[in-house]
């Protein structure tokens, strides 16, 4: 019957699958079963055996009975191992620091597990290893593994007992390179971690702000995102050469500066009318040399300690800036903060008084520090801030030239050649005073470059008309002056020759 066939058809296939398992058991020889029972009892016993051990032995004791076993061992080995721990007793220990950031760029999408990260102010997301996880790197031929290590343990045996932390990263190499390891391997981890970063900082700018429970200032920072560069300043490139060599230099010279005994640190004083590209500069140097600006509002400043604890807090690798100085600092005419009374010596504290002071703080306890002081008065200055050796450059940001127009085209209307137009513009600039922030506003009128540089010309003219105009008014005021002065003189001669003629002789 069918269905007794069917029946009989899905037995034998059930039992062939069923006799699949016996079958394929029975090709196991009996040497690969036996050593398959041996290494499962072996290794259930050493579960059990670790447990007793965890559970008889504190870890403290079993921590320390591991290291001297591991420390028996290394005399046996080949090997060598630095550990680097994350703390140098409580400092953080700048090496661990410099190898997590090293080590990020070389986890491999082999590492079985990796911890991803991104803080708001980063760039990209950050890897790291997780713990006991392992990453190979070679260094001149020498392989060099790295292995990350936490532990956590509790102090005490009370519930609210510290946990106390530790996080490190053995390093372990074979023993006869451990010289290179030191004397190569390890400065160029601290130097490569120190170009990552630079390279993926984001920059900031810290200005004073109060919160609402203290009335002191201290520094609050945003994100720096000033689209200035070197490139699109226009500036003449001689000056802008100068400027960016000596920033070069001025990074260069760290050596030089500990064996002259001064302080890591360079002063600029940015002067020039309104307009003229002061800030812009600061903010291209900030992008240039990757240093956050810390912006200092001295009005906001009450006392000299409040002033030394804001110094003390600016980070290294920054650009100190306190803007129209000229309008800033009457210092010992400041309004007193109130139960704050000056004592007579800091009635004295005037701007070259402070920046005395920025160099005794900096020299001690800061590194690769700028300072950029900017005003429109260059004339109205203290004298002392002008003298040789305090400001180490004046930079004189001037009205545009040619070669600052040909900038400002070339960043504003893409023009890079020579235009119909340019004779014109650059003889009307030759006696023109026009700031870049005006030739700036007048070219972001128009996108056509040609109507942009029409209007630029009309600019000018009317611009040139006005100045001659002036000085045509100035011209005749002084006249006026000297031929409103010139009568009373004649009359005081008069009466002078008067007087003599009526002395007796
Ligand atoms: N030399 C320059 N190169 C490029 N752009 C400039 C230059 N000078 C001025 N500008 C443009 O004009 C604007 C104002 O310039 P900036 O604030 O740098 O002038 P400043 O000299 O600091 O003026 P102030 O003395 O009023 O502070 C800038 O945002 C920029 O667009
Ligand atoms: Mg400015």
């Amino acid at each position: 019957m069918p269905s007794c066939n069917s029946n009989n058809n899905s037995s034998s296939s059930s039992s062939s699958r069923f006799n699949k398992f016996p079958k394929s058991f029975s090709t196991i020889s009996p040497s690969a079963t036996s050593a398959f029972t041996t290494y499962a009892s072996i290794s259930a016993s050493l579960m059990l055996f670790r447990s007793i051990v965890n559970d008889l032995i504190p870890y403290p004791l079993r921590r320390h009975i591991w290291s001297v076993l591991s420390y028996l061992f290394s005399f046996c080995s080949d090997k060598q191992t630095i550990v680097i721990e994350q703390y140098d007793g409580i400092k953080p220990n700048h090496v661990y620091n410099a190898s997590e950031v090293y080590l990020s760029t070389k986890v491999s999408p082999e590492t079985e597990r990796l911890k991803v990260s991104k803080r708001l102010k980063d760039k990209g997301l950050s890897l790291k290893l997780d713990n006991g996880q392992s990453v190979i790197d070679s260094f001149q031929g020498v392989e060099l593994k790295w292995r990350y290590v936490y532990e956590a343990e509790k102090k005490g045996i009370r519930s609210d007992s510290n946990i106390v932390e530790r996080r490190y990263f053995k390093l372990r190499f074979k023993r006869k390179y451990s010289d290179m390891v030191l004397s190569s391997y390890l400065p160029f981890v601290l130097k490569s971690a120190e170009l990552i970063e630079s390279e993926a900082r984001v920059l900031k700018i810290h200005t004073l702000g109060n919160s609402h429970f203290s009335w002191k200032f201290k520094w609050e920072s945003i994100k720096f995102e000033h689209p200035s560069t070197f490139e699109t300043l226009a500036l003449d490139s001689e000056l802008k050469n100068m400027i960016v060599e000596d920033l070069n230099r001025f990074l260069r010279r760290k050596d030089f500066y500990r064996k002259v005994g001064r302080s890591w640190k360079r002063g600029y004083l940015l002067y020039g009318p309104p307009g003229t590209g002061k800030s812009s500069l600061v903010a291209a140097m900030a992008n240039y040399l990757k240093f956050d600006i810390y912006d200092l509002q001295l009005e906001n400043i009450k006392t000299d300690s409040e002033l030394r604890e804001l110094l003390l807090d600016i980070a290294n690798k920054s650009i100190l800036v306190i803007e129209d100085i000229d309008c800033s600092v009457n210092l010992p005419d400041r309004p007193q903060a109130s139960g704050h009374k000056r004592s007579g010596q800091d009635k004295q504290f005037t701007l070259s008084g402070l920046l005395n002071f920025i160099d005794g703080l900096w020299s001690s306890c800061g590194e690769e520090r700028i300072i950029m002081l900017t005003t429109n008065h260059k004339d109205g200055l203290d004298p002392a801030l002008l003298r040789p050796g305090r400001m180490d450059l004046h930079i004189n940001m001037s009205y545009c030239t040619m070669q600052a127009f040909r900038v400002l085209a070339s960043n504003y209307l893409g023009i890079e050649g020579e235009l119909r137009l340019f004779g014109d513009i650059k003889e009307l600039l030759e006696g023109t005073k026009v700031t870049p922030a005006q030739v700036a506003e007048e070219l972001m009128k128009n996108e056509d470059a040609d109507a942009a540089l029409e209007g630029f010309v009309s600019l000018l003219k009317q611009k040139k008309m006005e100045d001659d105009e002036l000085e045509k008014a100035e011209a005749l005021k002084k006249l006026e002056i000297k031929e409103s002065r010139e009568p009373k003189m004649q009359h005081k001669s008069l009466k002078k020759d008067q007087t003599m003629a009526e002395m007796p002789e």
